[in-house]
């Protein structure tokens, strides 16, 4: 039950699973009733350090708040004198990340599953007016059937990813993210267009060499399709109305939305020749 006053003494620690910017992750299992769980551990001076004390215990409150099973739980928490402890879900399966560089990228089914997981929890945040603003494929993980999790309390985990901007990478940023302007939900439903496009080439549209041409790509919404893998015309659309729409949508004049119109017409006749959208 999430009401007991847990400490240290309940839990056996195992294995570290990963180490975070503020902390480490571990597996641990919980003494009495033998069930595993991750414990997320971080350091005070650490909250002190980075000013963000207010961050944590803001994300742990939506994060304690959220049911939903494509959303990793977070079951309660405790401290000692120098340490906060996060008492988590397990995930089974380990990080999505892992498998898309493993595969490369995904088959269309594999990632219309995952985005359409990650579709349901987003639109139960927003209906909690929670906006997550920092869904990535590394703070997504896989519970023992393959189910999509998603694992990040806004609370950045170090990127483990190769990519050059290792603290928080822009790829992921919709245009009014980037620009530091105002953001609402659609943040996260361009999200979910670039990690289709992501699952479905193996790497983000905007990817760069520098920052500031990632920065640029985002703001042009400068988004191509190379021609392998070979992606469907009804995917291809899917991303672009998701992403090119937002994009627009939210900085640029009503000429580029009249056109944005125009590519919605196309893709929604599309559909009318019975070919169904697979998302
Ligand atoms: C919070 C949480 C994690 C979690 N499960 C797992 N986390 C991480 C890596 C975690 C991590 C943590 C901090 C920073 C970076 C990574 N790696 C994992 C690796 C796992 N395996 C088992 C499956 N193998 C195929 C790959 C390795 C399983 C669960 C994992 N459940 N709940």
């Amino acid at each position: 039950n999430s009401k007991r006053k847990w400490s240290l003494q309940d839990f056996e620690i195992g294995k570290p699973l990963g180490k975070g910017k503020f902390g480490r992750v571990y597996l641990a299992r919980e003494v009495k009733s033998k069930y595993i769980v991750a414990l997320k551990i971080i350091f005070k001076e650490q909250l002190e350090k980075y000013r963000i004390h207010h961050q944590l215990r803001r994300e742990m409150e939506i994060q304690t708040s959220l049911r939903h099973p494509n959303i990793l739980r977070l079951y309660g928490w405790f401290h000692d004198s120098e340490r906060i402890f996060l008492i988590l879900e397990y995930a089974y399966g380990g990080e999505l990340y892992n498998e898309l560089r493993k595969h490369g990228h995904f088959s269309e089914e594999q990632a219309a599953t995952y985005i359409a997981s990650l579709t349901t929890a987003l639109a139960y945040c927003h209906e909690k007016h929670v906006i997550h603003r920092d869904i990535k494929p590394e703070n997504l993980l896989l519970d023992h059937e393959g189910r999509l999790k998603i694992a990040d309390f806004g609370w950045s985990v170090q990127s483990r990813s190769k990519r050059h901007t290792m603290c928080g990478t822009l790829d992921y940023l919709a245009p009014e993210m980037v620009e530091n302007k105002a953001h609402d939900y659609a943040v996260d439903n361009w999200t979910l267009g670039i990690l289709c496009y992501e699952f479905l080439y193996g790497a983000p549209p905007f990817e760069s060499e520098s920052q500031s041409d990632t920065f640029k790509r985002i703001m042009k919404v400068d988004l191509s399709f190379p021609s392998s893998p070979n992606v469907s015309m009804e995917a291809r659309n899917l991303i672009s109305r998701v992403t090119i729409c937002i994009g627009y949508e939210k900085s640029w004049s009503n000429s580029i939305e009249a056109s944005c119109e125009g590519l919605l017409e196309k893709a929604l006749s599309s559909e009318d020749n019975g070919a169904p959208l697979d998302y």
